[in-house]
């Protein structure tokens, strides 16, 4: 995969951050009250009188969101414009209100490794952490792993095992490093951990370095 200019972690300091800076952009403030509406919708009193209210507000918002919304085709090009990191993803992505957004630090050990602590809008089990939610993190924290490794690719497998579940609402540490590339097969691993160390999720990945075209 074309990897642009993406820091390596022969090329750049550790402690490089891998992941969109958050930035004051009015994009980025937009996204994140939008975060706090997904959230404070799954707190707010399911008897508020207010929420007929709250729905015509925001499908007002989003009326005036859609309409100055460029062509889809548009926007894809728009998103793959930068070089190095995304804006737009699940999991770092600012302008995703969708992601937590997490931050990623690359180490000059060739890992990469990021805090988040996880709320509501991503509960699985009562009080825990989505598995799904989880593999999803972990999906992306290895493809940025094998960016800062030198050689990134699709993701062909994910395994992921579920040691204890994962605590919502309690600081996380997420990481992922390369173990090796073989011709086009690049072999990665992963973890969640408590702050305490405890390791909650962890996964084996094998991802094949294949050219994807982007929109332009
Ligand atoms: C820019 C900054 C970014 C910054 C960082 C961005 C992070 C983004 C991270 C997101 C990662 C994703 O979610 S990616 C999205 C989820 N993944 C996908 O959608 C992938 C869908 N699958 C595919 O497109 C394809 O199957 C590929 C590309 C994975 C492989 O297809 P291919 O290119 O035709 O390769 P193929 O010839 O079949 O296989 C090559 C070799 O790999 C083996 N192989 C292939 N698949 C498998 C498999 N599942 N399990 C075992 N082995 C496999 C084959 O046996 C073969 O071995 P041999 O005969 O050579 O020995």
């Amino acid at each position: 995969m074309d990897l642009g200019s993406h820091p390596t972690f022969e090329s750049h300091d550790d402690g490089t951050v891998l992941t969109s800076a958050p930035q004051d952009a009015p994009v980025d403030r937009a996204t994140a009250a939008a975060r706090r509406v997904v959230d404070a919708m799954l707190r707010t009193d399911r008897a508020n009188a207010n929420l007929d209210r709250v729905a015509e507000e925001l499908n007002s918002i989003a009326d005036h969101l859609e309409e100055h919304a460029p062509a889809v085709a548009e926007r894809l090009i728009d998103m793959w414009n930068g070089e190095g990191v995304t804006r737009h993803d699940p999991v770092t992505g600012p302008e995703n209100a969708i992601a937590p957004p997490i931050v990623l630090e690359g180490l000059s050990d060739g890992s990469v490794r990021g805090e988040v602590t996880l709320t509501m809008p991503y509960q699985g089990p009562p009080g825990c952490v989505h598995g799904g939610v989880s593999a999803l993190i972990l999906d992306h924290v290895l493809g940025v792993a094998n960016a800062w490794g030198g050689q990134a690719g699709m993701t062909a497998q994910l395994n992921v095992r579920y040691h204890r579940p994962t605590p919502l609402f309690e600081p996380l540490t997420v990481t992922g490093r390369q173990m090796s590339v073989e011709g086009r097969k690049i072999n990665t691993v992963g973890s969640i951990t408590t702050a305490d160390g405890e390791v909650c999720v962890s996964v084996e990945g094998l991802f094949i370095d294949a050219a994807v075209p982007r929109p332009r």
